[in-house]
């Protein structure tokens, strides 16, 4: 395992410059690369440690004063401090006399999330149980994923977003202006936490299906982060979640009072790109080059463009192109058991040609080419709108992008979605258009018409941009359609029967794949470890989903799925040589799981250690000491 001739000196001396010899490394030697990956993380946060008396999951016990323990929500128990912790740590009186455990303090958090009506209010409280306790935060999550992950994700974050000037408290994430240019790394060392492992990045160009939401964006990268933690078991402390503030072109934003971000119309071409690759850069620098970068909410033009940018020189992946393509291939695996057909069978039409559209396609060409379909056979059995119609091969020089161009079809142009689908025959419907509504009641009647079991999946977030509700998707097609939808829907009654439509959303993937990423040291993620979690997904659902009318495991079992999907994360990125934790794992489950979060409390006692017995005890009694000799 020998490095080439003096580039450890030169990554030693400059640590940004393992990026751009990573390559070279890794065609050298991939052990060497795993080998220098851990030193370059070391060297990039040595330098830039903050003092901070809490810092990840290091407790300095003479920088803490008592009330620290119940003014920092990451030390905090409140009443669940026992009393010798309270007289040891001289918060004793700070507190009512009760104690508490955390299931009472659960139970305490239940009635009072009730109480409030407005969802809004239910995420108000969400954010300050945050900021005041942490473990418990995480464990109500956790525990209570069905009921509270519509408030801290979509739809309620979407709703927080657009509220966020109005709503904002206390700071959660970095927000990095595009005024701080030629300064981000200074910027990016002001963050308390030397041990960040995974970002999730947002300009807010694109926020769920609202449009441009500037630097209010950020509640997508904190909620996307809080799921880390309670679906996948990340620490809170390696999490960050960053809002890159270019501007708006929402004209409203910038005429609002209450409006956070930059007040200015974003900045694009070279000067936008430049800023990014700063960015990408500053991270790599402190925080060592194989950090997560979760690319999230980027408008459709520059979400594309930066991860064919990135993806082979950083740790980076986008979810809304690649994440949500395992979510919905996921669907489409288990929707072969309902329909009886297999996937190589299906035509597929998508409502929309944007990441998600595009993304799912090129996974799907995948899976087909996996299964023995040449591409562009698989290619062909794919069609695609926007919002011009359905993309051919006649549209306008420079119209579409390479990646739509794949599904162009040789045929008349048509507009109307309704002809469209008469003329497909599509037997997977799928919408990613944000466009709310488009799936009408004749077009679900046509696809009921042309098969016994349609699938349909309505993927556009918040519920209010779907395609279609859960209840006209049923009641269109005498209840036969194998419905998803991106954002919950409640139960459908219809004939006696109730139907639990599954939420496709890559909720079930991201936070798996990033705990596989991170604690394997994965250095670029392949597009192989997608299909892998979109294959560990389908695998989990059982016929009893089937049957209650979901494509996916009930919401609470994703803290299971994110495990599998990591454990083949993990194995792939081994297997690939893409991994940078030696040695490998030979019980990858269990290696993963002693590094998950604890959400229970431990112990605030300081730690006491036996103290070693001085070696003067056991030693001979002394000699008497003879200080003048007259023995001479
Ligand atoms: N369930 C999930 O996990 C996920 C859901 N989504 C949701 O998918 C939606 C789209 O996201 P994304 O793909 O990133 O956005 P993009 O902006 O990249 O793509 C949107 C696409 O929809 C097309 N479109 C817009 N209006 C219509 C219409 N009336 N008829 C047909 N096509 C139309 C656009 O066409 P044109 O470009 O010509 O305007 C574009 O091709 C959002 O609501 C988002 O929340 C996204 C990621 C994950
Ligand atoms: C779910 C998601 O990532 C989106 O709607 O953008
Ligand atoms: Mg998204």
């Amino acid at each position: 395992m020998k490095l080439p001739e003096g580039l450890l000196a030169k990554i030693v001396k400059e640590p940004a410059s393992l990026h751009g010899n990573l390559s070279k490394l890794c065609a050298a030697s991939r052990p060497a690369a795993a080998a220098a990956a851990p030193v370059a993380r070391q060297i990039a946060t040595s330098d830039s440690r903050p003092f901070h008396d809490v810092v990840g999951d290091v407790l300095c016990p003479s920088g803490v004063r008592g009330i620290d323990h119940l003014r920092d929500p990451r030390l905090n128990k409140g009443l669940a401090f026992t009393l010798e912790e309270r007289q040891t740590l001289g918060i004793h009186g700070l507190q009512p006399a009760r104690f508490k455990t955390q299931e009472e303090q659960l139970e305490l958090c239940k009635i009072a999330v009730s109480r409030y009506t407005e969802p809004l209010n239910k995420y108000l409280y969400l954010v300050d149980l945050q900021d005041r306790n942490e473990r418990l935060f995480y464990r109500f999550l956790a525990e209570n994923i069905e009921h509270l992950m519509p408030i801290v994700y979509t739809p309620t974050v979407g709703l927080a977003c657009q509220r966020f000037g109005l709503i904002y408290r206390r700071p959660r994430g970095l927000f990095i202006s595009y005024n701080d240019r030629g300064y981000v790394f200074d910027v990016i060392k002001n963050w308390p936490e030397s041990d960040v492992r995974a970002i999730c990045v947002t300009d807010g160009e694109r926020i769920l299906g609202l449009g441009d939401l500037g630097a209010n964006g950020m509640g997508i990268c904190v909620g996307k982060l809080a799921l880390y933690t309670a679906l996948a078991g990340i620490k809170p402390h390696r999490c960050l979640p960053i809002l890159l503030d270019v501007g708006t072109n929402n004209i409203d934003l910038l005429e609002d009072p209450l409006y956070v971000g930059l007040r200015q119309k974003r900045v694009v071409g070279k000067e936008y790109d430049d800023f990014l690759d700063e960015f990408m850069e500053a991270i790599v620098k402190r925080y060592g080059q194989n950090t997560l970068i979760q690319f999230e909410d980027f408008g459709n033009h520059n979400a594309f463009r930066f991860l064919d940018r990135y993806r082979n020189s950083y740790c980076t992946f986008n979810d809304d192109i690649q994440g949500t393509a395992a979510v919905a291939m996921g669907g489409i695996y288990a929707s072969t058991r309902v329909t009886g057909k297999s996937i190589t069978d299906y035509t597929f039409l998508f409502a929309g040609a944007g990441e998600a559209a595009v993304g799912i396609a090129d996974l799907v060409v995948k899976a087909m080419v996996a299964e023995g379909v040449p591409k562009d056979e698989a290619r062909q059995k794919i069609w695609m709108i926007d919002i011009d119609g359905l993309l051919t091969t006649t549209r306008k020089e420079g119209s579409l992008s390479d990646h739509q161009k794949n599904y162009a079809k040789d045929v008349e142009p048509m507009k109307n979605l309704q002809e469209i689908v008469e003329k497909v025959k599509p037997n997977v419907l799928i919408g990613a258009s944000a466009a709310a509504g488009i799936f009408t009641p004749e077009i679900l009647r046509i696809m009921a018409t042309n098969n016994e079991r349609p699938v349909v999946f309505a993927l556009s977030n918040p519920t209010h941009k779907a395609e279609c509700t859960a209840d006209q998707a049923y009641k269109n097609t005498d209840g036969r359609v194998v419905f998803s939808s991106g954002s919950p829907f409640p139960p459908v009654e219809m004939n006696g029967k109730t139907f639990y439509p599954g939420q496709g959303n890559n909720a079930y993937i991201f936070p798996g794949i990033a705990l596989g990423v991170i604690t394997t040291g994965t250095h670029h993620i392949s597009d192989d470890m997608f299909l892998i979690a979109a294959r560990e997904l389908a695998n989990f659902v059982d016929q009893s989903d089937l049957d209650r009318g979901s494509l996916y495991p009930p919401l609470n079992a994703v803290r299971e799925v994110s495990m599998r999907i990591a454990e083949g994360v993990t194995k792939c990125a081994y297997d690939k040589g893409l991994a940078s934790t030696y040695p490998e794992p030979s019980d990858k489950r269990k290696w993963l799981q002693d590094q998950l979060y604890k959400f229970n409390y431990e112990s605030s006692m300081p730690v006491t250690w036996p103290w070693p017995r001085m070696p003067y005890v056991k030693t001979r009694p002394l000699e008497p000491t003879i200080l003048f000799s007259d023995s001479k």
